[in-house]
């Protein structure tokens, strides 16, 4: 039988009640059980609304005038939220995005896991959910009058909102971006153009270390010179006296990817250092470090209860990055062994290791899924396993060897519920038993949400 067609018109207004949310923060509305996923909606909400796309199944709309407003709904701080793709959430009170957090993890076990029995924890929050981004990386352009401007690209372009400040950064990071605005402009510096391939200051990336006060800036340009240099170290250095490294990276290539190849130091060292908890980190400029310290030690701190060493296990911890969770882990393990495919990652995790004087961890480079398999068959037998791989979850591969090495426990870091809610599902048939998830707030005003889980094996935990 034919589907009836839907109830609603392209460029139609109509009024609607919102009813949910999508997991990108959207309101969720319904025309005779027609959804229609409106930006800016929120639950128990009446709004205008102008209907911008139709499909077979679902549609998409415009908010055009909120008619009954939620008690949730609060007024976005930030001046150019509505241009800018960065945040998703701040029309939304901060209690509500963390429960918004909450109930993706819940729908994604009970939708995609069949895990609907799994206790999933209230999302942990930030007393302050503002400024705590430590690393930014922003566009250079120029306005009619030559003068720079730096900002984010508008939703779905690569055009430069002219922006002063974003309220997520670290404040740091938004001076250091400004100083090198103005100083840049002053020296005749002309922004690179990504249509004509013209120009030269393409991005300019900031670093800080929260715990360390430590600042690094990397200025990124399509060409190899960078004229009046020492003129805009000095300045720098005026402006930021804790400046720790300057940098100068080239990248020539008509490309979306920030950073080139080629790097010059052009004051103080290559790295900045930060810390989380006790543990010391080396940072350089092509590291991934996490962007959140606040909340990584949050996530760690669990991530280590649910691991529950007392100091004679064996652990692994794959896709490990710079090894931030192996070391981690290795304060309370008997040998951690860290894998991960960027060789510049495990080049960091080893010299983070030596600087913590960490002796019982070791560095793979290589695909976990690789790896896992060889380690199996090579006998390792660890007593826990940790998981924190990207957004498309772990390999089945990987997930087959870790069932083999049957591990008591297993933790899986995640920063995607779908993936992780399938992932947990193999492991469940393979043995295990998922014990609890915490939902942690890495990114608010942002619909991203980080998780952590406990899962052990089923004879030796209780289900
Ligand atoms: C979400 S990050 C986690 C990093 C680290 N655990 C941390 O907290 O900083 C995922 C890491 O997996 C790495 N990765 C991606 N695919 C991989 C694979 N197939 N095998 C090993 N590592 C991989 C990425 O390079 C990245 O460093």
């Amino acid at each position: 039988m034919a589907k009836p067609k839907p109830p609603v018109q392209k460029n139609e207004t109509i009024e609607l009640a919102f009813e949910d949310l999508t997991h990108e923060g959207n309101g969720v509305g319904k025309v005779n059980g027609y959804p229609l996923f409106v930006p800016y909606g929120l639950p128990g909400e009446k709004a205008k609304v102008k209907v911008v796309k139709v499909k077979k199944n679902f549609g998409f709309g415009k908010l055009l005038e909120v008619l009954e407003a939620s008690e949730e709904r609060v007024e976005p701080p930030c001046d150019v939220y509505l241009q800018c793709g960065g945040c998703q959430l701040q029309h939304m009170s901060y209690a509500m995005q963390l429960e918004m957090k909450h109930k993706q993890v819940k729908d994604a076990l009970k939708k995609i896991g069949h895990l609907e029995h799994v206790s999933v924890h209230d999302t942990i929050g930030m007393d302050d959910p503002w400024r705590y981004r430590n690393k930014v990386q922003i566009p250079v352009g120029e306005k009619e009058d030559g003068e720079l401007m730096t900002g984010f690209y508008q939703k779905r372009s690569h055009k430069i909102i002219d922006m002063d400040t974003c309220l997520i950064q670290d404040e740091r990071n938004d001076r250091m971006v400004e100083t090198v605005r103005r100083i840049a402009t002053r020296l005749g510096i002309s922004a690179y153009d990504e249509e004509s391939h013209r120009g030269m200051l393409r991005h300019v990336m900031v670093r800080t270390g929260q715990a360390t006060k430590d600042i690094m800036v990397v200025l990124v340009t399509k060409t190899k010179q960078l004229p009046e240099q020492d003129k805009l170290i000095d300045e720098i250095r005026d402006a930021f006296p804790n400046v720790k490294s300057i940098i100068h990276n080239i990248n020539s290539g008509r490309t979306n990817v920030i950073l080139g190849k080629e790097t010059k130091v052009l004051f103080g060292d290559e790295y900045i250092y930060d810390m989380i908890g006790d543990i010391k980190f080396m940072i350089s400029p092509k590291s991934f470090y996490q962007v959140n310290p606040t909340q990584t030690k949050k996530l760690y701190d669990q991530a280590l209860a649910y691991a529950d060493l007392r100091s004679g296990e064996t652990v692994i911890d794959a896709y490990c990055g710079i090894g931030s969770i192996s070391l981690f882990l290795a304060q309370e393990a008997k040998k951690v062994y860290g894998v991960e495919v960027v060789p510049e990652a495990v080049t960091d995790a080893k010299k983070n290791a030596k600087l913590n004087r960490m002796e019982n961890v070791e560095f793979y480079v290589g695909q976990a899924e690789e790896i896992m398999p060889w380690w199996r068959n090579q006998g390792l037998r660890p007593d826990v396993i940790v998981v924190d791989p990207p957004r498309k979850g772990c390999d089945e591969k990987l997930l087959e060897a870790m069932i083999d090495m049957e591990p008591e426990r297993i933790v899986y870091v995640s920063c995607n519920p779908s993936t992780l809610a399938r992932d947990l599902r193999v492991l469940e048939d393979g043995g295990y038993a998922t014990q609890e998830v915490q939902p942690v707030d890495m990114f608010p005003q942002t619909s991203h949400v980080e998780c952590v889980s406990q899962i052990v094996l089923k004879e030796a935990g209780t289900q």
